[in-house]
């Protein structure tokens, strides 16, 4: 397929974004939270509702400081909100304590940065701890083991202590301990921020791969936008504690509003252009300059002759200079970069017109 043709071709796949299906059910409601630590500091979150449905990955990001983790901790009660509420499968976790809270906990599991293994413990010994302390059988147990460890690709390490073990082997385990006791929510505190790429991705298809098999919903709070794009089916950006933008990924990444979100696709279109054209682009126009257009394809106007407009509507002559497709949540995202020769004094009439169908357009600079 002609790589230029891609980026409309493969958009029309994104018509069926997330926003058009039917809403799952929800499994997680969270309602006008609010968590104050130390009242002379404000709230480090502050009124954020939010429903997360069930099966979904949701990610939660944020820079260092937004309030991931204390979010991440209202939802398995390891912190107290200072008023709000969250519910789980309709049970209010932020109104339990003692057993009942425990009782709770074993259907909200979770896995963390540094893996918390008790390195004592064979890979085998530590799966086996959250079934010995929630006091299943011993023959249980010893059928669980295998199970487990096959489901997350370790049976070859059943014996190895942690010590033996590779960061990605480590975090294998913790997630095969985490899934002992078949919960319904995964809640990932940056996972794989201690990993290489190459391990990152792995680690991730695991969890994909696991979300898919089981109908986990897995909720994981990272810094990483590129770990969302990976993974998530839904985001929300935290900023300062307050919920700024949320919904599907594809329509957060593609339309974003938040700073966070944006900086996300400046990062995948800015080194696009070739140092021979980036090293001449201008801010303003010149005597005989040529605008630098960049166009965003996502969403419902994929099937628009974008380019065919261009030439015959607005008189452009397009020199296409980089065409790049980035996949989120498995649906396309298209950036097209061209100068378009003769185009300057038309530019506001090909922006409005790219904005009526839906698509983003944006002056990058102007060449000579
Ligand atoms: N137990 C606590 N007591 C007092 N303040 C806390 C406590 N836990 C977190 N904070 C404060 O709450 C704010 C938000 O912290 P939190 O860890 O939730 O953010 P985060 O987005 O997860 O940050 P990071 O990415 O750095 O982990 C920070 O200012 C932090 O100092």
């Amino acid at each position: 397929m002609n790589a230029l043709a891609r980026p409309f071709s493969v958009a029309a796949e994104a018509r069926l974004s997330s926003a058009d299906l039917p809403k799952p059910e929800t499994l997680i409601r969270i309602e006008d939270l609010t968590k104050v630590y130390d009242p002379k500091e404000g709230p480090v979150l502050d009124g954020i509702s939010l429903a997360i449905g069930k099966g979904d990955i949701h990610g939660i990001i944020g820079r260092s400081g937004a309030g991931k983790s204390t979010l991440v901790r209202c939802l398995n009660g390891l912190v107290a909100p200072t008023s709000g509420r969250v519910l789980v499968s309709g049970r209010e976790i932020s109104s339990l304590s003692g057993a009942p809270l425990r009782a709770a906990r074993r259907d909200i599991s979770m896995i963390f940065q540094h893996f918390s293994l008790l390195s004592s413990r064979t890979a085998a010994g530590n799966v086996a701890l959250p079934l010995e302390v929630a006091g299943v059988e011993k023959n249980e147990i010893r059928r669980r083991i295998p199970e487990l460890l096959e489901l997350v690709g370790l049976s070859a390490k059943v014996d190895a202590y942690p010590s033996e073990l590779s960061g990605g082997q480590k975090q294998r385990i913790g997630i095969a301990r985490a899934l002992a006791l078949n919960p319904q929510v995964l809640l990932s505190d940056e996972a794989t921020s201690a990993l290489d790429p190459e391990t990152t991705e792995q680690i991730l298809a695991l969890l994909k791969d696991i979300n898919r098999r089981l109908g986990l919903t897995i909720v994981l709070i990272t810094h990483e936008m590129d770990v969302v794009r990976q993974i998530a089916s839904h985001v929300t950006v935290l900023e300062h504690g307050k919920l700024v933008e949320s919904g599907p990924t594809f329509d957060v990444l593609a339309f974003p509003k938040s700073q966070v979100a944006r900086s996300f696709l400046s990062s995948i279109v800015a080194h696009d252009l070739p140092r021979q054209v980036s090293e001449r682009l201008r801010p303003s126009p010149a005597p005989g300059s040529s605008p630098v257009l960049r166009i965003v394809f996502a969403g419902q106007a994929a099937h628009e002759p974008v380019l065919a407009a261009l030439v015959e509507q607005f008189r452009i002559r397009p020199n296409i200079l980089h065409g790049r497709i980035d996949y989120i949540d498995d649906k396309p995202l298209g950036v097209l970069t061209l100068v378009a020769a003769g185009g300057t004094p038309t530019l506001p009439g090909v922006l409005a017109y790219l904005s009526s169908l839906g698509l983003h357009g944006e002056i990058v600079g102007h060449v000579l």
